[in-house]
């Protein structure tokens, strides 16, 4: 029998009855919350943020005490498991996320190996460990991390990119490279998890933000095809209790068919997906998370809540959806809208939930 008070997330993401829609949101603990600034504030930088078990919890719990959530996730960075790896991840002001030593020549790539997650990432295992504590059972703790694929990205490119230039070229100039690099994050990312799970997450997500990026075949073989040997190594049960694994792939509403097939118990979907015809695509295989455009939040109340109902209308009536926006919430974001749409998806979901 589940501890928590409230377990309808993780009842959703098996498809079993609930009395309501859950809702969640990537980012949820973030710049748009003054008390998120103030907190980062203090720790000095980003990082010293997430390095820190004590500050990543109160930010974690931050978003909880403002709406009723029905998950929290772990506050961290998918970037730590390359940080580990020793390529040395730092946050310029405004400038998003850089490598001191991206994987440049070959034999960069060759010493790659696998980092224990109970000696370098053991910040964000003890993160997790006290975060389960301060929520007492209240809701579920979302682990995650990043896919194999959008971690080489940045391993690979050094900071963000608009086009990924040196990760295709590598991609297709170089296959047996960027395979090895896979090889080893799809162990690395399981090894995490999986002390993730350990350590307490209930549920996991694969965020997997990049493999949009790639053409449909290139997907498969080098994206899809780690993230499913990273859920065959995964632990998916722990003390007695299911762990879900969330696979979000944004960009990937095309490919949702092979996506079922990485053995995840839900997909995440970002906006350009009709719940509708998802849900008619992976039938009762799997539970679907999303979607709203995070961009609605900056429309007025009213619009708010008729574009969260029309996204509840579209899933339609059962279980095996989780609210959720299709990407992260913006800094720009109202708190209000926030709560809204909470409430929104609270109440207005209950009709499609009737016994
Ligand atoms: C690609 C990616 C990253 N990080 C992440 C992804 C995958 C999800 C996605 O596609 O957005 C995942 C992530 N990053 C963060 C979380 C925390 C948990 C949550 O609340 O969802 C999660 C799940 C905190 C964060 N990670 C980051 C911030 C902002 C840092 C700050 O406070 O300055 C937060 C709250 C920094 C970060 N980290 C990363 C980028 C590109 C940036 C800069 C983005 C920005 O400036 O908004 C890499």
């Amino acid at each position: 029998m589940s501890q928590l008070k409230n377990d309808t997330f993780l009842r959703a993401l098996l498809r079993q009855p609930t009395e309501y829609t859950p809702v969640w949101l990537m980012r949820q603990a973030g710049r748009y919350l003054p008390e998120y600034c103030e907190t980062r504030k203090r720790a000095g930088n980003f990082m010293k943020l997430c390095m820190s078990p004590d500050l990543a919890t109160e930010v974690t719990l931050q978003p909880l005490a403002r709406f009723p959530l029905d998950a929290a996730i772990l506050f961290s960075d998918i970037l730590t498991v390359p940080d580990a790896m020793g390529l040395g991840l730092y946050f310029a002001e405004g400038e998003g996320p850089r490598f001191e030593r991206p994987l440049r020549d070959e034999w960069e790539v060759r010493n790659l190996s696998v980092p224990d997650p109970m000696d370098k990432l053991r910040y964000v295992i003890d993160a997790v460990r006290q975060i389960r504590v301060a929520l007492d059972g209240s809701v579920p703790l979302i682990g995650f991390s990043g896919s194999p694929f959008t971690l080489a990205c940045y391993m690979i490119e050094g900071s963000g990119s608009s086009d990924w230039s040196k990760v295709k070229t590598m991609l297709y100039s170089r296959p047996e490279l960027l395979h090895h690099i896979l090889d080893v994050n799809a162990q690395a990312v399981a090894a995490y998890l999986n002390a993730q799970i350990e350590a307490g997450a209930q549920a996991v997500q694969i965020f997997d933000s990049w493999g949009g990026a790639l053409g449909h075949r290139a997907y498969r073989e080098f994206s899809l095809h780690y993230m499913k040997q990273v859920i065959s190594l995964l632990k998916r049960e722990h003390d007695g209790q299911k762990v879900p694994v969330i696979v979000f792939t944004k960009g990937g509403g095309l490919w949702l068919e092979a996506i079922v097939e990485s053995g995840c118990d839900a997909i995440g979907l970002d906006w350009t997906v009709d719940l509708a015809s998802a849900r008619a695509r992976v039938g009762h295989q799997v539970a679907l998370q999303g979607n709203i455009d995070p961009s609605t939040l900056f429309g007025s109340p009213a619009v708010i809540a008729q574009e969260t109902c029309a996204v509840l209308a579209e899933y339609g009536h059962g279980s095996g959806h989780v609210f959720n926006l299709g990407h992260g919430i913006s800094q720009y974001t109202n708190p209000e809208h926030v709560a809204l749409l909470v409430e929104t998806v609270h109440r207005e979901s209950r009709q499609y939930h009737a016994q």
